[in-house]
């Protein structure tokens, strides 16, 4: 089957990553989607810099109106962000029969209505997973994934350049100012800052997830919002003697009464999860009354992380769009004549990290015998602890932390050490996941 044929408006940091990640990934995006999908058409301001990206792979415009006229297109993906422009072509991509997708939170969280009847009216899709905590697939987890509760509550950290800028301060006390700037220069940031560290941004999302959670409709003007910028240092250090750290929360919850809809720094337990969220991070709490609580945790913002949630929903689309049963939603994700053979690896070839514990003889050269077995099996150390020997204890603990190495050159390595008659009991061994 032919392609779906896609066109994009604006290639700047979201964009420029869509375009990247759909080239590098195209065949097991194929895979999974049943047809290919290709940017044909792109339009930004910036032709020379939109050349250079898609290095002639697509055509190059100024004018998104061309991309939204071109009969051949069936999605746009709406990358330019704010209300004015943005608005306007989304608005009439739909009028054409497009489906759209779209990152853009402000344009959503305030004119969504708008928008969403336009599109239920034409019977075309928008899709907007990349608005709301970048790359986590929180809308698919919200709409689909937990259907069957009724959602009692939602608080996240919603905004990464915020959260980084917190973390900056806390961790490396770097000023305010410096620190946006930093988030600024990583892609982090809204066009205009003040979105970010206003709360501005956060409570878009807040708004979107409100109306998802709750089936309200979006409205971004009940929020109540308040940002980082009155923050003082000293409160974050008093919080932190008390065992909190303070993090700007988006919140929504169902209560007797109504729904609450609000963002603004909070102290939370510095034992929770979601506290030890750092950097440009997000993570989503979402309490169903079946499911309990459940969290998502990722990547919010940034160029690759946004554009993995903008191809998500290209593939969704491209899936319904050509709705015959081969290509509705695969069990198992991918097409099913498309079902690799690439196999599962024996555990002896898995590459990993290793805490060992073993009991020796508290006597010269133990240690040069075991750390010399490591050496000549190429397994380098990374951290080790010696218990120091109890009075008249003959016997002591030792603990290494091994780098990766291949799983069956450390067996071979535990069994050699396993033979020293100074290691005096079996070796404890426990695999190590950085998991970063
Ligand atoms: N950067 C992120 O991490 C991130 C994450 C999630 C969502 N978003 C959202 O994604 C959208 C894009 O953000 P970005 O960071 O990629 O912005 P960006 O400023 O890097 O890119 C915008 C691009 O649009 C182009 N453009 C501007 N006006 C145009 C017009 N009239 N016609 C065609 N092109 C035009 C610009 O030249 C630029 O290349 C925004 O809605 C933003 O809120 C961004
Ligand atoms: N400016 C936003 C981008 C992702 O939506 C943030 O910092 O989280
Ligand atoms: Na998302």
């Amino acid at each position: 089957m032919k392609a779906i044929q896609v066109g994009l408006l604006g290639i700047g940091t979201v964009g420029s990553g869509v375009f990247k990640v759909l080239q590098r990934n195209q065949e097991e995006i194929k895979r999974r989607a049943g047809r290919g999908i290709e940017i044909t058409m792109v339009a930004d301001l910036d032709t020379a810099r939109a050349e250079a990206i898609t290095g002639g792979k697509a055509k190059v415009v100024k004018d998104g109106r061309e991309v939204i006229a071109n009969p051949d297109i069936d999605i746009v993906i709406e990358l330019i962000g704010g209300y004015g422009i943005a608005r306007e072509m989304v608005m009439s991509a739909i009028a054409a029969g497009k489906h759209v997708v779209t990152a853009n939170k402000a344009l959503l969280a305030v004119h969504g209505t708008e928008i969403f009847e336009a599109a239920h009216k034409k019977g075309v899709m928008v899709a907007f997973e990349a608005a709301v905590a970048g790359g986590i697939p929180i809308i698919k987890a919200l709409r689909e994934g937990l259907t069957a509760n009724s959602i009692q509550w939602i608080a996240g950290i919603i905004n990464g350049t915020t959260n980084f800028i917190l973390s900056e301060m806390r961790d490396k006390g770097l000023d305010f100012d410096v620190a946006l700037k930093d988030a600024q220069r990583l892609g982090y940031a809204e066009a205009d800052p003040t979105f970010d560290i206003e709360g501005v941004d956060a409570a878009h999302k807040a708004t979107i997830m409100s109306a998802i959670a709750f089936g309200i409709p979006v409205q971004f003007d009940k929020a109540y919002v308040e940002g980082i910028t009155k923050l003082a240092a000293q409160d974050i250090k008093y919080a932190e003697q008390l065992g909190y750290r303070i993090k700007l929360l988006g919140i929504t919850k169902r209560t007797p009464t109504g729904i609450e809809l609000r963002v603004h720094p909070s102290l939370v337990p510095a034992k929770r999860l979601i506290a030890n969220v750092e950097g440009a991070m997000n993570a989503v709490v979402v309490q169903g009354d079946a499911v309990g609580t459940t969290l998502y945790y990722g990547k919010g913002a940034g160029s690759e992380p946004t554009a993995s949630a903008v191809i998500a929903d290209l593939v969704d689309i491209t899936r319904l769009h050509t709705a015959d049963a081969a290509h509705r939603v695969p069990h198992l994700a991918f097409q099913p004549d498309q079902m690799s053979s690439e196999k599962v690896l024996p555990m002896s070839d898995v590459v990993t990290s290793y805490y060992l514990r073993m009991r020796v003889a508290d006597e010269a050269g133990v240690l040069a015998k075991v750390t010399g077995i490591l050496a000549a099996a190429g397994i380098s150390i990374d951290a080790m602890l010696q218990r120091e020997a109890g009075e008249g204890e003959k016997q002591t603990d030792l603990i290494l932390l091994t780098h990766s190495v291949r799983e069956g050159t450390m067996n071979e390595a535990i069994a050699q050490m396993q033979g020293l008659p100074t290691v005096l009991a079996p070796i404890t061994r426990i695999r190590k996941e950085e998991l970063a």
